[in-house]
């Protein structure tokens, strides 16, 4: 199970969701009470092993902004946020970032991860970032295709019934690991890890 912590902000967050055994660590650009800066996030990106990769989080700017941006960071993904249509993949084709495509589930969702030369497809729910969860059962009428991460309003009680029900490939969390908006509960970080580890995964 692939386990991605999101919004983080300081180095003792950063050091956290690795030493827990993430997989990834998230830092988003978008507007958000989670927002870093460049500078920021360059420091916070020099911290994170090379095991470990780094998403930045975009949302309504130009997949070319959100790529310059991930150059000067050092980030290893760019996760595009929303409504991004193909071009917008195809525009980041060919530099070094991995791209991940964001986005919520409705009956017009292509759900074969790379439909849109995506690395990795992220399921999330309508409001992002907002802790919110979606029903799931939408998944049994479709079904999604290789690598993808389930997100929206998991936290550590849930992360284990979430993972049995959608069987994702792995998994994604930001407001569930907060003390409050914005804020990283290292504590819950590393619960969180550990409930998604110990999930059953068919
Ligand atoms: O976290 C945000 O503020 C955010 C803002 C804009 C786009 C995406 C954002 N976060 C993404 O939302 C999920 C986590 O959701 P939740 O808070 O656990 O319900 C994750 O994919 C973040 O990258």
């Amino acid at each position: 199970m692939f386990v991605k912590v999101c919004g983080l902000r300081t180095e003792g967050d950063v050091a956290t969701a690795v030493s827990a055994g993430a997989d990834a660590v998230g830092f988003v650009f978008a507007r958000s009470p989670r927002q870093v800066d460049p500078d920021l996030a360059r420091e916070l990106v020099a911290g994170v092993p090379s095991q470990v990769l780094t998403v930045g989080v975009f949302a309504g700017v130009e997949a070319a902004e959100a790529a310059r941006i991930a150059l000067d960071t050092g980030i290893g993904a760019v996760q595009l946020h929303g409504d991004y249509p193909p071009e917008a993949f195809a525009e980041l084709a060919g530099l070094p970032v991995r791209l991940v495509r964001a986005t919520t589930l409705t009956a017009d969702t292509d759900v074969r991860t790379g439909a849109y030369g995506e690395d990795l497809l992220l399921l999330d729910s309508p409001v992002a970032g907002s802790g919110e969860r979606w029903d799931l059962t939408v998944l049994d009428q479709a079904r999604p295709q290789g690598q993808w991460l389930l997100a929206g309003g998991l936290n550590p009680g849930n992360v284990a019934g979430a993972i049995a029900a959608a069987q994702p490939w792995g998994v994604d969390v930001s407001s569930g690991v907060e003390s409050s908006r914005g804020v990283k509960d290292h504590g819950l970080i590393r619960e969180f890890v550990a409930a998604a580890r110990g999930a059953t995964v068919r």
